[in-house]
């Protein structure tokens, strides 16, 4: 049986311009590792950033070890599914978590993660937003009615057996997550929902961890129009092809 010596976490961090964001997450996540005695690594996965966010990570790995933080970058912005995908490749753990470099998703709920993953030995556990205790901090009006439209949709569409479907903070067995991505279509931010949607079709199991997700104080969000046309497209297609 999987154990705390034998298990290790492979945290994918993807980044475009978060030079502010990364200490404060690298350093968090190093902490709560550190703390819980899980073996980890956390791979950075940056886009060519124009703030020099690669240089931060370059920095960061001199102070914790390359065997701690590893760096995956790539020459140019390819979007967020795509990020995942790529560092995935890299992964040496037996589980992967992804979450936001830009501190909207805490380290703090990780130990909460892997209880529940231990507790219920399911393949996935999913950080939501949507039910118990978990909520949003710090978002207007108009991106909270663009985030409930969205996660409503897809809800009434797919049935996917999963509260929270456009939220991205999630603990996969990697061997899990590698045949999920495998199977999927989508390379932008609609890759979130697709992951829960295939991982339905497979018969994966799931777990849920009610998340506060905190607006960024640091950079901009990512998500603009193109993406979220992006999104309406692929959760027709979802909807056309599942
Ligand atoms: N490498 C790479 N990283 C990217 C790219 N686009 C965004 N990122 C990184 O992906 C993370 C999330 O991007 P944001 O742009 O900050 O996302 P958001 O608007 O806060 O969206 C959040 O909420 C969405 C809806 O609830 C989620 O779908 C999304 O995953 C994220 O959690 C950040 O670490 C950001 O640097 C890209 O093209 N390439």
């Amino acid at each position: 049986m999987a154990s705390r010596k034998t298990d290790k976490y492979s945290v994918l961090l993807p980044t475009y311009n978060e030079r502010e964001n990364l200490p404060l997450i690298v350093w968090l996540l190093v902490k709560s590792f550190t703390q819980s005695g899980y073996n980890y690594e956390i791979i950075v996965i940056d886009d060519g950033s124009p703030d020099g966010t690669l240089e931060i990570a370059k920095e960061l790995q001199k102070l914790y070890g390359n065997d701690k933080i590893v760096l995956r970058p790539r020459a140019t912005k390819l979007g967020l599914g795509t990020a995942y995908v790529h560092g995935i490749k890299h992964a040496t753990g037996n589980f992967v978590i992804i979450m936001d470099a830009d501190l909207s998703h805490h380290p703090k709920f990780i130990p909460q993660f892997i209880k529940k993953q231990k507790e219920l030995k399911c393949d996935i556990v999913s950080g939501t937003r949507y039910i118990g205790t978990g909520g949003v901090y710090g978002w207007d009006f108009k991106r909270k009615l663009i985030s409930r439209s969205a996660n409503f949709l897809a809800q009434f569409l797919l049935r996917p057996g999963a509260s929270d479907l456009t939220g991205s903070f999630r603990l996969y067995k990697k061997d899990v997550l590698q045949k999920i991505i495998d199977s999927c279509v989508s390379k932008g931010y609609v890759f979130q929902m697709e992951i829960l949607v295939r991982a339905n079709q497979f018969g994966f199991t799931l777990g849920e961890v009610p998340i506060t997700f905190v607006d960024r104080v640091y950079g901009e969000s990512k998500l603009g129009g193109s993406e979220i046309v992006q999104y309406a497209k692929g959760l027709l297609y979802l909807f056309a092809t599942t």
